[in-house]
């Protein structure tokens, strides 16, 4: 079909080497009013369940839901009359994924296009590797915790590990987990179409160099890459990101890791037990920045003294140049506000922990007059992708990373489930704020809404008050028994489930008995105020 349709832009799979220049750091907005909610936690098991505290709820003005109606039922400029799907969505990653399940229990035709392999970052390069070497550094550090291990009675000698062996465990349980995904869309009859996706024109995708694919609705889900500051030279060996680090190829003595997010975090707790000495380097003035201050300064209390983490805070990396000829690595610092040079560090090995950059390059956007910023798909609360003239773009959504909402697995299939539920014709408006976060150290670091600060921000700005409920797993029976006391919990309600936790499978359970009660999960409903 439309063979005659031959554009010549061929992309290769996507280059997780050729990195995006522009910041990953998306300016979040939601469209939703305050929330005088908020949770953090920092203990052993991290939020497997969640909270929403969404106290309020609007009704949707009728306006809108008509609005989005008709834009599913237009069919507008070139677009084709007949279809060869229902859904099409590029990029088979966990929002695809998510996606295209729901789509065929919802009865749609449905395709998944797939550059690279099926499962994304999260499955091979993110969250499933990394918590496979995180379940390692767990018993590690339990073993080599003398402390710990007299406090429960134990004896045991020093604690060895095989890098191989290591390396091995995260590399075959992201090849499962794979295999999992591309059988569980095979099985119910997702077509899984290999080639890079691009878009023609409305509701027209090219798929590798020649394939034209027609669909009623389209999903944007293509990811995200590391991001690589620039004057930063990553060679894969000694100066790496998370898609190499995640191979364990080595541990090296010092590493130093630029950025304390939480994918720094994770893998300093990986390196830290597997020996490796670690130093921090974060360009604002305290570690973990993201997180709720109290729950920051607890998490260095407990996460990075001990461990003896050497860290420069308020400080850039502005070159980072390999190791070579027997030369270490060579760190070179400037003061964050003076910008005048600061440091040079000489470490084995950099890990650039600095966020993730979209991948939305060759995507075929300018075919549709939809222009990124700052490589993000610019979408409204709904996910429905809007123009560079501010218009929506009818039948046309983006989830997860590439739209830069909440870059996290468990976001973008909640965002992908959300659009099925759009173009099966029932509205819906996802609130961000209810979807945790997990850091999965040891311990573990979860937090869903707002950290306190930006709580009483905005209860100053728009008159609410906020009321902070703490608790400790000091008193906590299970704790004490596992010797694991150390934690605090402020406030919370449950919502949506962390991607990796025990507790999804609360989250199946529900999802189960939705299909036979018709019940509708907690994150599906329309939330604002
Ligand atoms: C080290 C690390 C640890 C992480 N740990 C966690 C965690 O514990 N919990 C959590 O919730 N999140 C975690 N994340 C984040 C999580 O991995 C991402 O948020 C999630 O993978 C985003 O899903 P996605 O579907 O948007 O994109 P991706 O998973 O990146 O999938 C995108 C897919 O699209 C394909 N693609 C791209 N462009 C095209 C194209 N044009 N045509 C065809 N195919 C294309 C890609 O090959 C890829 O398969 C982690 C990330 C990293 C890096």
């Amino acid at each position: 079909m439309q063979s005659s349709l031959s554009l010549s832009l061929t992309i290769p799979r996507p280059n997780h080497a050729a990195l995006a220049r522009d910041s990953p750091f998306a300016k979040i907005s939601h469209s939703t009013k305050p929330i005088n909610l908020r949770f953090c936690g920092l203990r052993r098991e991290a939020l497997g369940f969640s909270s929403p505290i969404l106290t309020r709820r609007v009704h949707l003005h009728s306006s809108r839901a008509t609005q989005l109606v008709s834009a599913s039922l237009s069919n507008n400029g070139s677009a084709p009359k007949s279809f060869d799907y229902d859904l099409l969505i590029i990029g088979a990653g966990v929002g695809g994924h998510g996606a295209a399940l729901h789509a065929v229990e919802k009865g749609l035709k449905t395709a998944i296009v797939e550059g690279d392999v099926v499962g994304g970052t999260c499955v091979n390069r993110g969250c499933v590797p990394s918590k496979a070497l995180l379940a390692v550094s767990g018993r590690m550090r339990e073993l080599q915790n003398e402390h710990h291990l007299k406090a429960l009675g134990l004896q045991v000698s020093a604690a060895g590990y095989d890098r191989q062996g290591v390396a091995d465990h995260a590399n075959n349980l992201a090849s499962k987990i794979r295999n999992n995904l591309t059988n569980s869309m095979k099985a119910i009859g997702v077509d899984i179409l290999t080639g890079f996706g691009s878009v023609l024109g409305p509701q027209k995708v090219k798929v590798g160099s020649d394939k034209v694919v027609t669909a009623k609705n389209i999903i944007i889900a293509t990811g995200s890459v590391p991001f690589v500051p620039k004057g930063i030279e990553v060679d894969g060996k000694t100066v790496i990101t998370s898609d190499h680090a995640l191979k364990l190829e080595s541990v090296p003595d010092w590493i130093a890791i630029v950025g304390s997010g939480y994918i720094g975090l994770e893998f300093s707790d990986v390196y830290t037990a597997l020996g490796s000495e670690v130093t921090f380097i974060e360009a604002l003035d305290q570690l973990m920045p993201g997180f709720d201050p109290e729950i920051g300064k607890l998490a260095q209390r407990v996460l990075i003294n001990p461990r003896k983490i050497d860290y420069h805070t308020g400080v850039f990396a502005t070159k980072i140049t390999p190791a070579k000829d027997g030369k270490p690595v060579i760190i070179e610092l400037i003061d964050a506000k003076t910008k005048e040079p600061k440091d040079t560090l000489e470490v084995d090995a950099a890990l650039i922990a600095t966020g993730r950059a979209p991948f939305t390059q060759g995507l075929g956007l300018e075919n549709i007059n939809v222009a990124t910023q700052r490589g993000f798909v610019p979408v409204d609360e709904r996910m429905r992708v809007i123009d560079a003239d501010g218009k929506l773009v009818p039948h046309l959504y983006c989830i997860g990373d590439a739209n830069g909402k909440m870059m996290l697995a468990h976001a973008a299939s909640a965002q992908g489930i959300s659009v099925v539920e759009q173009v099966t014709g029932r509205d819906h408006v996802l609130n961000h704020l209810s979807i945790p976060a997990a850091c999965f150290t040891h311990p573990e670091i979860s937090m869903v809404g707002l950290t306190e600060p930006q709580a009483r921000e905005k209860a100053e700005k728009e008159g609410f008050e906020v009321s902070i409920a703490k608790t400790s797993f000091k008193a906590n029976t299970k704790a004490l028994a596992e010797n694991e006391g150390e934690g605090i919990a402020k406030d919370i309600k449950l919502a949506v489930h962390a991607h990796p936790t025990l507790s999804e499978v609360l989250d199946e359970l529900f999802k189960s008995a939705k299909v036979k009660a018709h019940v509708s999960s907690p994150v599906s409903e329309p939330v604002a105020v």
